[in-house]
């Protein structure tokens, strides 16, 4: 851990380097003393456990895990934790209640960013993008054949959203220009605020996977949607369909979407997340011989959309606004500043 200033009112933790170049400045100017764990990977748990004692503010990225054991090392001067992450399932929400501890996130930053590579890869797997590349460099092109290569496309198909928030609702926004013929969306209600534009229609899980070309999982990873992604929802799906999941990897089995794609029980995935991140090199599913690159695996793109264009990661951006700007988030969670009730606040 590397310490910052030291005008010694609160304490507060950073967990990685990753923030905006104005950050030490504008915390500064709040008088607390700061630590930052000073690098690009995450902060070893040891050091973690041992530098939250007597924080008041932890502001962390989804690689650390913040459960009973980092509040119960911080004690009881914590009181507000602040992530730098659109999903919170590294949070223990139940943990932070208990302790009365609120909490920051920052969401619709990367809802471009994300809708973007979900496209990306939606596109590069069901057209072959890297299978067509790694046969072009690889001699695999012989002469031409009208059916060689050929994927499956948009015009006129059924897309199926798993999860319609802005994210899902921006996907939809972006494939419409292709001739998708119907939206179709399974989430823990209708949806009508996000659906009625698009035009998107409430369907079960079941039949969302029954009648989907495309299925695209852009949901939150809850208690409720851990495994959501089955052998029992794969079998239901096409054998032409296409599996795309830009959420957490815990909301798909992966060995159940494994033997679904070895089985030809859908043709493909492109893979945004997996579990664990990232995969071992030699994990199954980077060696399937069939449809091996079909799997399309991203890790994280959306890391390089939000990079400034002088490579500095920003999350100040003009156009994110207020909301989305963790440091004035944490800022304004924290009790340097009076507390003041956002909507971003979960806690
Ligand atoms: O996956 C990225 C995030 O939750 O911010």
């Amino acid at each position: 851990m590397h310490k910052v200033t030291t005008h010694q009112t609160s304490l507060v933790v950073f967990t990685n380097h990753s923030h905006g170049p104005d950050t030490f400045p504008r915390l500064s100017s709040c008088s607390c003393s700061i630590e930052q764990w000073d690098s690009d990977e995450p902060v070893p748990r040891s050091e973690l456990l041992a530098k939250v004692a007597g924080i008041r503010g932890l502001y962390c990225l989804l690689t650390e895990k913040i459960d009973a054991e980092v509040l119960d090392a911080a004690g009881r001067s914590l009181q507000v934790v602040s992530t730098m992450s659109v999903g919170y399932d590294h949070v223990s929400l139940e943990e932070l209640k208990k302790r009365g501890i609120r909490l920051g996130y920052t969401p619709d930053v990367l809802t471009e960013a994300v809708a973007e590579l979900t496209v990306a890869l939606l596109l590069a797997t069901s057209r072959r993008l890297l299978e067509a590349v790694h046969e072009a460099k690889n001699g695999g092109w012989g002469t031409w054949k009208p059916l060689w290569m050929c994927g499956y496309g948009l015009t006129d198909s059924t897309v199926g959203i798993l999860g319609l928030g802005r994210i899902g609702a921006a996907v939809t926004a972006r494939l419409k220009p292709f001739g998708v013929k119907r939206f179709l969306y399974a989430d823990i209600g209708p949806r009508p605020d996000m659906a009625t534009k698009i035009p998107a229609e409430f369907v079960p899980l079941e039949e969302l996977a029954r009648h989907s070309d495309f299925i695209v999982v852009c949901c939150a990873l809850t208690p409720e949607t851990q495994g959501i992604c089955d052998n029992g929802l794969f079998s239901l799906m096409k054998d032409t369909a296409i599996f795309i999941n830009t959420s957490r990897g815990g909301v798909v089995n992966q060995e159940d979407l494994y033997q679904a794609l070895v089985n030809g029980q859908i043709a493909a995935a492109g893979l945004d997340v997996t579990e664990p991140e990232p995969l071992p090199t030699d994990h199954p599913l980077f060696k399937l011989k069939n449809c091996g690159e079909s799997v399309l695996i991203a890790v994280h793109q959306w890391l390089l959309a939000r990079m400034g264009r002088d490579g500095v990661p920003s999350l100040c951006l003009p156009e994110t606004g207020y909301w989305s700007d963790p440091v004035r988030l944490f800022l304004c969670s924290c009790v340097i500043i009076r507390p003041v009730v956002l909507p971003v606040l979960v806690l």
